[in-house]
């Protein structure tokens, strides 16, 4: 493999069930020390690709290249380098935290002795070293969740692949996920993840593609996918005298672009306040009024008309 050539590539990749088609034909490639994510409501198909690209399901078209090698052909190769985070944790409940560690090691051949030394760097990484010798059963959601990512590690990886790395837990062990994440960027570990929350993509992905029924919609880092597809600010409006759809019309003009929700109005505009301005002028009577910059949210509901998170 080159050093140029991407540690993942795809073209025109499928994956079906039956009749069907849950990745409608997506080309991406992912290269060295990237954070990539895939950004997408339920069914979108992240994880049946993320699936193909761990090589535990086989692409049914196009053509799919890992570490510069086939994953049909050289599934056991690449898996041995790669680290996988999966969406339900699969952690041996009766087991310490550090035989987690260790039996997972010897799966991929690892010395006992190194094995060992490794877990416990690990678990000092993902800060549980006082929970080492406890069993994995009563750990918390977001321990349980950094010690899976700590077994993914434990073969010094060249790709950590994590499907929806923190969905289910709470914001406080969100961010330590997180921050753990952005650690293991900074030191040059080429991250690929699944999610569905737009603040995790923008925190942690360089590059993201926004997948919809199977499709890609957009390619781009999250500032850029931003600045392509939608304003910088957006205003939003609520209104508790009349049906929301009522004011749509009242409100052309202002701005260049207005999204009707079910609970509010969103006015898309350059200049959130000249914006809000325009609707006093108009002697609209908003319940109330926010005026935010623009998110990935705003992005994906431009692309799709829909929310990401109903
Ligand atoms: N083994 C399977 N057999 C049949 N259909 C499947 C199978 N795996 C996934 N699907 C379907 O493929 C579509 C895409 O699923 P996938 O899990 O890839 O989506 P996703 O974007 O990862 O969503 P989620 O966030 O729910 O995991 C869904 O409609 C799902 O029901």
């Amino acid at each position: 493999m080159s050093v140029a050539e991407p540690l993942i590539a795809a073209h025109g990749l499928v994956k079906r069930f039956g009749d069907f088609t849950a990745v409608a034909g997506i080309d991406l490639e992912v290269r060295a020390g990237e954070a990539f994510g895939f950004l997408g409501p339920n069914g979108a198909g992240k994880s049946s690709t993320m699936r193909m690209i761990g090589c535990v399901s086989p692409p049914t078209g196009g053509t799919l290249r890992v570490l510069g090698m086939d994953p049909v052909r050289a599934g056991s190769a690449i898996r041995a380098r790669l680290g996988v985070c999966p969406q339900q944790d699969s952690l041996d409940p009766e087991l310490t935290v550090r035989e987690n560690l260790i039996v997972y090691a010897r799966y991929f051949g690892i010395p006992r002795k190194v094995a060992r030394q490794r877990a416990d760097e690990l678990i000092e990484f993902v800060q549980l070293t006082e929970r080492a010798d406890d069993t994995v059963e009563p750990l918390s959601g977001g321990m349980k969740r950094r010690l899976t990512i700590a077994r993914a590690l434990v073969n010094e990886p060249a790709i950590v692949l994590l499907d929806e790395p923190t969905t289910g837990l709470d914001p406080q062990a969100r961010h330590l996920v997180w921050e753990r994440l952005f650690q293991l960027k900074q030191r040059g570990v080429t991250l690929v993840l699944t999610t569905h929350y737009m603040d995790e993509a923008e925190q942690l992905c360089d590059r993201l593609v926004v997948m919809d029924g199977g499709k890609i919609v957009a390619e781009g880092s999250p500032r850029q996918l931003i600045e392509r597809y939608s304003t910088r600010e957006v205003v939003e409006l609520r209104f508790a005298e009349a049906a929301l759809d009522t004011y749509v019309g009242k409100l052309e003009g202002i701005g260049e672009r207005l999204e009707l929700l079910p609970d509010r109005i969103l006015l898309y505009a350059a200049d959130g306040d000249l914006a809000v301005a325009a609707v006093a002028d108009r002697a609209l009577r908003p319940s109330s009024v926010l005026v935010r910059r623009s998110g990935l949210e705003d992005v994906f509901l431009h692309l799709t008309g829909r929310t990401l998170v109903d």
